[in-house]
């Protein structure tokens, strides 16, 4: 084994360390400064787990089942448990009242006297644990709203103070947003610090990627079935054009996809009991990567509405959930606002007598 290589000294502005970059957003203002320090706790957390992930088998059987459930009836992998006790611990050191997590089941007062709530899926796509794919860490942080646990977190996305997403892969990314673009920072192996390495991350409005898990067709609405029809036929169908399919079942790694090079994810309604409303959650997924969509000049959708104008009724509301490039998404929004456009649309793979522009 070599020597580690010396660190590089930054070579530009946007190296800075996230703890540097949190400092230079903050200035002198005593609110962001309070977001920062939560940031800056996540980021902590999140190195802890990335550690962990590295590990792989040689920290336990980090993919297993508990034997415990979540609130959604998910069984929970010791790393969803071991991912979420490393973020609360981490985050009561930090001016956060209220934490709420996808593990648990109501909400945690950490701090009384705190000014920030916070959301998180401590660990996205927890069922690629054991095959060594991808997995994320998601958050969104809100005002905390004295002596009102459920009702600091029960609101549209749109009042988030800041969001974003760790991505544990052949490298470890941080994509944040403070509600002033999107910026990637990389953790740098050599001091265990988040980089900047990116400012100002743009989601390409036009794609030829979707991503949805094509298993559940035959229990999708007609307007899902009918914009993937369209990608399927490629230079044969309505789009003229050949699509490329991508659905890796982490939903933080299929976003991180989408924020370099363009695409589009859903995971829609369908039939199935227990997905009327899908699979993911409106405060611990959907919010902040809508947040992060509409910072990135992409769109988030239910299909019928923006994500960032829904409040969840409860803390583990699931919703329909549609992101990516612009022109895509609009697109779907289309097919569901107008069932006309739609309504000859036959089985996959067979003729329909459809024309949609
Ligand atoms: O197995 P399915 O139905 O394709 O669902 C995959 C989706 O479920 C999720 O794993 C849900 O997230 P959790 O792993 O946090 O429960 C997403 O990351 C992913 O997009
Ligand atoms: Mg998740
Ligand atoms: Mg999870």
């Amino acid at each position: 084994m070599t020597d580690q290589q010396p660190l590089a000294r930054p070579s530009a502005p946007w190296m800075l360390s996230l703890d540097a970059w949190l400092a230079d957003w903050a200035g002198t203002d005593s609110s962001r400064a309070a977001v920062a320090r939560t940031l800056s706790q996540v980021g902590q957390a999140c190195r802890d787990i990335a550690h962990v992930v590295a590990q792989g088998p040689l920290a336990g059987a980090l993919g297993d089942a508990t034997g415990a459930a979540n609130a959604d009836g998910d069984a929970q992998t010791t790393l969803d448990v071991r991912a979420n006790d490393l973020l609360r611990d981490a985050l009561a050191q930090a001016p956060v009242a209220y934490f709420a997590s996808e593990e648990e089941e109501t909400v945690q007062t950490l701090a009384e006297d705190g000014t920030i709530a916070v959301a998180v899926d401590p660990l996205d796509g927890s069922s690629n644990i054991r095959v060594d794919v991808s997995v994320g860490t998601i958050f969104s942080l809100y005002p905390a709203k004295p002596g009102d646990p459920t009702g600091s977190l029960l609101r549209p996305g749109r009042e988030q103070l800041a969001a974003g997403y760790v991505i544990y892969g052949p490298h470890t990314a941080l994509v944040l947003t403070v509600g002033a673009g999107v910026d990637l920072f990389v953790l740098d192996p050599r001091d265990d610090t988040f980089k900047c390495v990116k400012q100002g991350l743009a989601i390409p409005p036009t794609t030829s990627e979707f991503a949805i898990n094509a298993s559940n067709y035959r229990f999708w609405a007609t307007p899902v079935r009918a914009f993937v029809d369209d990608c399927l036929e490629g230079t044969e169908g309505p789009r003229q054009k050949n699509f490329n399919m991508r659905w890796i079942a982490s939903m933080v790694a299929d976003a991180h996809r989408i924020f370099t090079r363009g695409g589009v994810f859903l995971y829609p309604a369908d039939s199935r009991p227990g997905y009327a409303k899908g699979r993911l959650r409106l405060l611990y997924e959907a919010a902040p990567i809508a947040l992060l969509t509409e910072q990135a000049g992409g769109g988030a959708t239910d299909g019928m509405e923006p994500i960032l104008d829904l409040a969840p009724d409860h803390l583990h509301a699931r919703i329909p959930l549609i992101f990516g490039s612009r022109e895509k998404i609009d697109r779907i929004a289309k097919y569901h606002a107008d069932p006309s456009l739609v309504q000859d649309v036959s089985p996959l793979f067979r003729e329909r007598g459809l024309f949609r522009k």
